[in-house]
């Protein structure tokens, strides 16, 4: 075997809660991540020669070394003292810079496909311990599903996810945040309104899907949204158009809706579509990577 196709799904938070600081700036969470079948193909093949080629068919991610798939595979080599060379194809559907892990997600891809493809048998803690070094969503990434995530993000206890049947609308503004922008502009002595994640989790467990929704909430969001009111806009649509719930993922800029009808959902797609570029109706996924064939 020496090339192998993965898909790298996206993740939405369904609440964030920050509690602290480490010293090393790195913020203490609270939140519950769900994947959902928003995906990146991430095609690997090994070369003939040691270089590590990343190509794309998207213009705004790097295709250098500043590229988190290059440091996976930098990593690995490093660590396993391979110098065999590696070309990734990064087929990119997730935004970019948008609060869903696209990145993040491309990371324990690429940590996946090469355990295989170099028989390095690492098992999946293993992996996520690797990838907690590229980034603190990376170990989520690998295992996917719905998951309490505590520490930096690495902390990952598994709960019920949102049902199938639910339709999560996304629709991302075009504007980039940096993610250490928001967690430095939390004011951690004024943090409003907090989730409540037992409650959530139990939300969950029930089914109990319209109370989840009325629950949500995302103490980043604050952060972001007073900065580009483009946030609460987009809230304030999917609100007037049957959504459970709206609500900021990650530290944005992205925001979903979650709907117990498709049709309200594609209804509401037509709506953002007429102000926004990237606007998608997707379900929930229990898979995190997922080798393809
Ligand atoms: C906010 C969240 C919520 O899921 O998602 P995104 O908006 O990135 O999707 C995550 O906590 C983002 O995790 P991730 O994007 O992997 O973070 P990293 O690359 O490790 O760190 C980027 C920067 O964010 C800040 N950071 C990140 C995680 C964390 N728990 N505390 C932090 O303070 C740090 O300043 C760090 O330099
Ligand atoms: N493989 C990659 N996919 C997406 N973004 C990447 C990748 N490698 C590096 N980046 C850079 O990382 C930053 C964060 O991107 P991304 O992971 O999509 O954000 P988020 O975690 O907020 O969804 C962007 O500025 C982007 O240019």
């Amino acid at each position: 075997m020496n090339s192998i196709e993965l898909k790298s799904r996206a993740k939405i938070n369904l609440s964030i809660d920050v509690l602290g600081k480490r010293d090393d700036g790195y913020h203490l969470v609270e939140m519950i991540m769900q994947t959902i079948d928003l995906y990146d193909v991430i095609k690997i093949k090994q070369l003939d020669t040691n270089d590590v080629v990343i190509k794309s068919n998207s213009s705004h991610i790097p295709l250098d070394n500043d590229n988190i798939v290059y440091k996976a595979i930098e990593l690995l080599r490093q660590r396993f003292n391979i110098n065999k060379g590696i070309e990734v194809f990064i087929e990119k559907n997730i935004p970019v810079a948008a609060g869903m892990a696209g990145g993040s997600s491309n990371a324990a891809a690429v940590l996946v496909g090469l355990n295989k493809l170099w028989k390095l048998n690492l098992t999946e803690q293993e992996l996520q311990e690797l990838g907690l070094k590229l980034g603190a969503d990376v170990p989520y990434c690998i295992s996917g599903k719905t998951a309490l995530a505590e520490g930096i993000g690495e902390k990952l206890s598994y709960i019920k996810g949102l049902p199938k049947n639910i339709s999560i609308l996304i629709c991302k503004p075009n504007l980039f945040v940096s993610t250490k922008d928001v967690y430095q502009g939390l004011d951690l002595n004024n943090i409003e309104n907090r989730p409540n994640n037992k409650l959530l989790i139990e939300c969950l467990e029930k089914g109990d899907i319209d109370s989840l929704s009325k629950n949500m909430s995302n103490v980043l969001e604050n952060v972001t949204s007073k900065i580009h009111k483009e946030i609460n806009e987009i809230e304030e649509i999917m609100m007037a158009n049957s959504a459970l719930g709206s609500m900021m993922s990650g530290s944005g800029p992205t925001v979903f809706g979650l709907f117990d009808k498709s049709e309200n959902a594609l209804k509401c797609k037509d709506i953002l579509l007429q102000q926004y570029s990237q606007v998608y109706v997707v379900s929930s996924s229990e898979k995190g990577v997922e080798i393809c064939g």
